[in-house]
């Protein structure tokens, strides 16, 4: 097997080093069918958790078939004419759940995750972000090592689907796209647009920022892969002129695509944005009087929206990627998530890595718990009983709720039949978990555990349409 062959064959400029196994040998179609036994963990529209044990679960060409009682299976191969080779036994307290759908991620900022949490978003931006984004978006190779880890380290934290922001350049771009398409991950891909406000070396005219945008777009409609998605991106209306983004908003509605930016996230920045475009009501009139907000936009945060705002959120079917640990670690605030979901609002969940300092989603389940409590202190004096979220809500936000946010929900999300397998086998006894199952607990109990505790050691599988990608 000649590993990086595939990707040659199609022209991609990106090599592999020689030990990387490229995924897209399997194409983005699972070949053969796939049967799983055992107990499966997801949300449905009405209900944050559901369990079903001992099910049984047939795949064929990446998509679920069936889901029925275990008793069954036989009659099920038989029907389906599927083979037994293909049947997968979770053992006792494994679990299967849907793969985690992170609705908001800066791939070049993984360079830096960790580190920079000193100071508030706009210096952070100035002093951190966009001097990591200019060395990315010029240094190929440093582009390229930064990209294959991060990429492999979201998969290995179960995040099947990302949506991804990269840099300003189509062809820097272009190197991260080759990338996920290899480790055969499903993400949105959004070259970013910044067009003022900006360093005199990380800035495109508004003619390069469209001209640009026309070619990333292309090269990833190109591939023809349906794991993968070009997603328009004005950075933020702090780094866009009014005129970008109306362009930028007819390019998305031009080829039906999604759009992500980031909104209300600081005070400051609500300031800045305020003061850079007087004639507008508020924030979200910025965008919405640039064509920007349609029921294909995630909002990145949204933490000072008002509730007139939240309206035309609402309104325009747009929805909320909730970012708990960027928002802790540059001193934003807090969204009111009960506030949001009680609105109606789409609303997803996100790492916003490197603003927030861990790549995985069980982090940022984590992080919603806490930030849904904090709230709770502040509030319970003067507004009584309060609805609770809990971490049920917040394992539905970071698997079905993103995917609803994202306009895929139709395709991933939970284990509705029809819909593509992407998957997590969970394995609470895995050498070196790091938690520990006693005889006490309940099948609840340790999915919380793994919830709260697990990490990535427990993630032994993962599956992106049925392939097994970890
Ligand atoms: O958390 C954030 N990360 C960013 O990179 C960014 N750019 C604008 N606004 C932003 N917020
Ligand atoms: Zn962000």
């Amino acid at each position: 097997m000649n590993p990086s062959k595939p990707c040659a064959e199609k022209k991609i400029h990106y090599q592999h080093p020689k030990d990387f196994e490229c995924r897209r040998m399997n194409g983005p179609r699972a070949k053969t069918d796939l049967i799983v036994q055992g107990c499966f963990v997801h949300s449905t529209p009405n209900e944050s958790l559901v369990v079903n044990e001992d099910m049984v679960m047939g795949v064929r060409g990446g998509r679920i078939l069936f889901m029925e009682p275990k008793d069954k299976l036989d009659a099920l191969l038989c029907s389906f004419e599927m083979d037994k080779e293909n049947l997968m036994t979770l053992e006792k307290n494994q679990f299967i759940i849907p793969g985690f759908v992170d609705s908001h991620a800066h791939a070049p900022q993984y360079t830096f995750m960790g580190t920079g949490g000193d100071l508030p978003l706009i210096p952070w931006l100035q002093t951190y972000t966009y001097p990591t984004e200019t060395l990315l978006n010029t240094d190929d190779s440093f582009a390229r090592d930064v990209y294959e880890k991060c990429v492999n380290r979201t998969l290995r934290n179960g995040s099947t689907t990302v949506s991804y922001y990269a840099t300003i350049s189509a062809d820097a771009t272009r190197i991260l796209t080759d990338v996920i398409e290899c480790q055969g991950q499903r993400a949105f891909i959004g070259k970013v647009n910044m067009d003022t406000n900006s360093p005199d070396d990380y800035v495109e005219t508004l003619e390069e920022s469209v001209k640009e945008t026309h070619r990333f777009v292309e090269d990833i409609l190109a591939r023809k892969n349906p794991l993968l998605t070009p997603c328009i991106t004005p950075r933020f209306a702090g780094s866009c002129t009014h005129e970008l983004m109306e362009d930028l908003g007819k390019i998305a509605r031009g080829h039906s695509l999604p759009i992500q930016t980031h909104i209300s996230e600081n005070r400051d920045e609500v300031k800045m944005i305020a003061d850079m475009f007087p004639q507008a009501k508020n924030y979200t009139d910025v965008y919405d009087r640039a064509g920007v907000l349609g029921d294909k936009t995630i909002l990145a945060h949204g933490v000072y929206l008002s509730d007139e705002e939240l309206q035309v959120i609402g309104e325009r079917g747009s929805g909320i990627s909730h970012c708990p640990n960027s928002n802790f670690t540059l001193k934003s605030g807090i969204l009111d998530v009960r506030k949001v979901m009680n609105a109606g609002i789409k609303l997803g969940l996100g790492t916003d890595f490197a603003g927030g300092h861990s790549p995985s989603m069980l982090d940022a389940i984590r992080r919603g718990v806490t930030a849904a409590n904090t709230l709770t202190f502040s509030q319970r004096s003067d507004q009584g009983q309060l609805e609770l979220v809990t971490y049920k809500d917040l394992f539905r936000l970071a698997t079905l709720g993103s995917a609803e946010l994202m306009g895929i929900s139709d395709q991933i999300g939970n284990f509705e039949v029809g819909k593509q397998l992407d998957a997590l086998v969970i394995d609470p006894e895995v050498d070196q978990s790091p938690f520990d199952v006693f005889s006490t607990d309940s099948r609840e109990d340790i999915i919380q555990k793994f919830l709260f505790v697990g990490d990535d050691r427990n993630i032994v599988k993962v599956f992106v349409n049925a392939n097994q990608v970890v």
